[in-house]
């Protein structure tokens, strides 16, 4: 936990987006809390680290790709309470320039969904609007309801 504010946890996490406009999503590994969700790549901001850096570091260590800093750019982020009264705080950004091709490094399964796929994947509760947010802005569709 990096936040000066103990009832927060940051999380920083990434959408990459391939050049069909396909977003890749790590489905969490067995042992790990919320086994089986899908979620986007990323983890918990260590102290001292930067979001930024905290993500270019996740998906080095769990895809074995190299985004540049400066190709990661905010999208959306969420704030929800967690089951143990904390709140997790999850800056979301999007990266469509990387080296390396994502290998997945920790046991974990990946997927590249449509944006308007994302639906049909059960995640952790803070990513679903983002999901939702990703479909609207990324397909050029908005549902107005
Ligand atoms: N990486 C990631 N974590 C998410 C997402 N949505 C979401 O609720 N989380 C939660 C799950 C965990 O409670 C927390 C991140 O934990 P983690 O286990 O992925 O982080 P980490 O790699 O730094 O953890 P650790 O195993 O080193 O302790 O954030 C998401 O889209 N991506």
């Amino acid at each position: 936990m990096t936040s000066s504010n103990g009832s927060l946890l940051l999380v920083a996490a990434c959408a990459l987006l391939d050049a069909d406009g396909r977003v890749l999503l790590s489905r969490r590994p067995q042992g790990k809390p919320q086994a089986g969700l899908w979620e986007f790549p990323g983890g918990k901001v260590e102290p001292a680290e930067t979001p930024e850096q905290a993500v270019v570091r996740e998906l080095r260590e769990e895809l074995g790709v190299e985004p540049c800093e400066r190709c990661l750019q905010p999208f959306a982020f969420a704030s929800q309470p967690m089951s143990d009264g904390r709140q997790i705080l999850m800056p979301l950004y999007v990266c469509r320039r990387w080296d390396g091709f994502p290998d997945p490094k920790e046991g974990q399964k990946i997927a590249w969904a449509r944006p308007t796929e994302l639906d049909r994947f059960d995640m952790p509760a803070p990513d679903v609007p983002l999901a939702a947010e990703l479909r609207d802005r990324l397909s050029g569709a908005r549902v107005l309801d």
